[in-house]
């Protein structure tokens, strides 16, 4: 078996979104795909409505396939502080053709005021390891978990586009949609994560390599490109106008510097991902600022590097369930 689903980036490609199917009859949903969190979560019609604003409402009652685990919470808290809570239903999941007949889904009855004022963000899918599954009194399995055995190769892929539509493929890889070689590197699943190390990164194209090893998780849910400090140093020293402005919350720079180098990071075998400069420009500091918050920043407050959007939407990414391992190409 096997599925494919577009994926639509919100403004900023701060997040991406697809649709999926639950309950009989089918409710659409907007959601979240996270390689980097493993509950499949929604908003539902337990949520007060204060919590609400223009999402799409689960509703279990109005599904002849819902059944309620009795007994069953969840609550999850994201990186960024984000985070959600409520009760547990099994029911039917679709996502790009592909079926799971007996889903967890994990019902919102209270979400923190980030998820409130996303009106277009519906809830997540985790994709991470079924290990860090908030549900109690027993974690529950993810999407991908439940689905494995019955696709023909173990895998997803992720292929995010900068401002434009692209797609996650479950089952199976799509030669036409990368360049080159997929290179694969080990995946260490012990904390949930789909972690790895990269073996270093170069700035700009005629710039050195540097070999140091990068331990950080791919991450869909994040925006932002975290690395350590000293990558950031290095890759922020050759743009003219860059500032580290801790009351902005990181490094800016004026958004005209033409100055803004690509990015490489390595994945192994000597291959190297390109990161555009144009892509490490987030967005304005604050309206009608001339500077602009840098797509790239240090990960020192988490403690390992995460590979989000800004860096995954520069490749074809692979993740290797069945084997532990994650495939890079460029594309
Ligand atoms: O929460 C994380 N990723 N997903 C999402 N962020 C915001 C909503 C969804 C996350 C995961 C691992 C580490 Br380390 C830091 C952050």
């Amino acid at each position: 078996d096997r599925g494919s689903v577009q994926n639509t980036p919100k403004s900023y490609d701060v997040e991406y979104l697809m649709p999926v199917s639950i309950g009989t009859p089918s409710q659409q949903l907007n959601l979240d795909l996270d390689t980097g969190s493993s509950d499949l979560w929604v908003f539902s019609t337990l949520l007060k409505e204060s919590m609400v604003n223009g999402q799409t409402l689960y509703d279990p009652n109005a599904s002849t396939t819902a059944d309620k685990m009795e007994g069953y919470t969840w609550k999850i808290t994201y990186g960024d502080q984000s985070y959600s809570s409520g009760d547990v239903y099994i029911d039917t999941v679709t996502i790009g053709d592909l079926t799971v007949s007996t889903q967890a889904v994990e019902a919102a009855k209270e979400v923190s005021e980030e998820f409130t004022a996303d009106s277009d963000n519906d809830g997540l899918v985790g994709l991470g390891f079924g290990i860090i599954n908030t549900a109690k009194p027993y974690k529950q399995k993810t999407f991908f978990e439940k689905a494995m055995p019955g696709l023909d190769s173990p895998v997803f892929t992720a292929d995010l586009k900068a401002g434009a539509p692209g797609r996650y493929n479950f089952g199976y890889i799509d030669d036409g949609a990368y360049s080159g070689n997929i290179t694969y590197v080990p995946v260490n699943s012990t904390d949930g994560f789909w972690r790895w190390v990269s073996p270093g990164f170069q700035v700009g194209s005629t710039g050195s390599f540097n070999s140091t090893r990068i331990h950080g998780i791919a991450d869909t849910g994040t925006t932002l490109l975290l690395l350590p400090d000293g990558v950031c140093e290095a890759f922020y020293s050759q743009i003219a106008s860059a500032e580290y402005e801790p009351s902005q919350g990181g490094y800016t720079f004026e958004c005209d510097d033409s100055t803004i180098p690509d990015f490489y990071f390595g994945t192994g075998n000597g291959q190297m991902i390109r990161i555009p400069g144009s892509y490490l420009s987030y967005s304005k500091t604050d309206t009608g600022s001339s500077r602009c918050f840098g797509g790239m920043q240090s990960d020192s407050g988490v403690g390992f590097t995460i590979w989000g959007d800004i860096a995954l939407k520069a490749a074809f990414v692979v993740f290797d369930q069945g084997n532990e391992q994650l495939g890079w190409a460029e594309k």
